[in-house]
């Protein structure tokens, strides 16, 4: 059974159209990148995806649910991060864990933040509050909030985009180990090309709210005539 499938999503804001035609799976334990130029529709689709904007026409289908009609506990099984989401700031590290913990009502809340605080490696921020963190220490804070329900699809907008390039590839490295290693599939958007062509199995370019190409990178590259995911990218941006 497929994670998600999401098919003919369109969505409007007024006079412009932010995503038409949109369509894409993903399967148990893929990673699937989500490509395109500033403003092509990439987060109003993740949106839609999370159920924070409903779409104009289309379905969403999750664990063969649909959103609309399931939402609790389709919702229940995901998670998101992006760095434009605010964390209470007033908070220290550990309580935002321990009320996002309950919040998801797991069964074990404090073996669970302790996991998620040993993954990010952020024994030494648990104490701090969230608005004295650097943007770069508040990424690796939402990423542990992102995976404390283990979530079986987890989508993130532009995971590593405030990461120094040291952080950033422990990070990937991380995401990947666990789709991997917990088969969990994760649905990403990121500007940064070699981080996709690191992690991602598929992608989908998007320009102008559609999606005008697919595949993998090794795919892309050869339909392409090109040497890398960026070349693929500035082709399709540009054409
Ligand atoms: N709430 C909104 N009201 C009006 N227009 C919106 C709204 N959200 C998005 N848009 C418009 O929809 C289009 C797609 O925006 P979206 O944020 O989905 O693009 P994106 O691919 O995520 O871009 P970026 O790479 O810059 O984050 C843009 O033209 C944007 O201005």
């Amino acid at each position: 059974m497929r994670v998600l499938e999401a098919v003919a999503l369109a969505k409007r804001f007024g006079p412009v159209t932010a995503v038409e035609e949109v369509s894409l799976t993903v399967a148990p334990g893929e990673i699937v990148g989500l490509l395109g130029p500033n403003g092509a529709g990439k987060s109003t689709t993740l949106h839609m995806i999370l159920g924070l904007i409903t779409p104009d026409s289309g379905s969403i289908h999750m664990f063969g649910q649909e959103l609309s009609r399931h939402r609790t506990e389709v919702l229940s099984r995901i998670n998101f991060a992006a760095s434009y989401v605010d964390l209470p700031g007033v908070l220290h590290v550990r309580e935002v864990l321990d009320s996002f913990a309950r919040l998801y009502g797991l069964r074990r809340p404090r073996v669970r933040v302790a996991e998620v605080v040993e993954l990010l490696d952020l024994g030494r921020l648990c104490r701090r509050r969230v608005m004295e963190l650097s943007s770069g220490q508040r990424t690796r804070v939402q990423l542990a909030k992102a995976l404390i329900n283990e979530p079986s699809l987890l989508i993130l907008d532009e995971p590593t985009a405030n990461l120094d390039p040291d952080a950033g590839d422990r990070i990937r490295n991380l995401l990947v180990q666990v789709a991997r290693e917990n088969g969990r599939s994760m649905l990403i958007t990121s500007h940064n090309m070699q981080e996709v062509e690191r992690m991602c199995d598929r992608v989908h370019f998007m320009s102008g709210g559609r999606i005008v190409a697919g595949g993998s990178a090794a795919e892309l590259t050869g339909v392409y005539g090109a040497a890398s995911l960026e070349e693929v990218f500035l082709k399709v941006a540009r054409s």
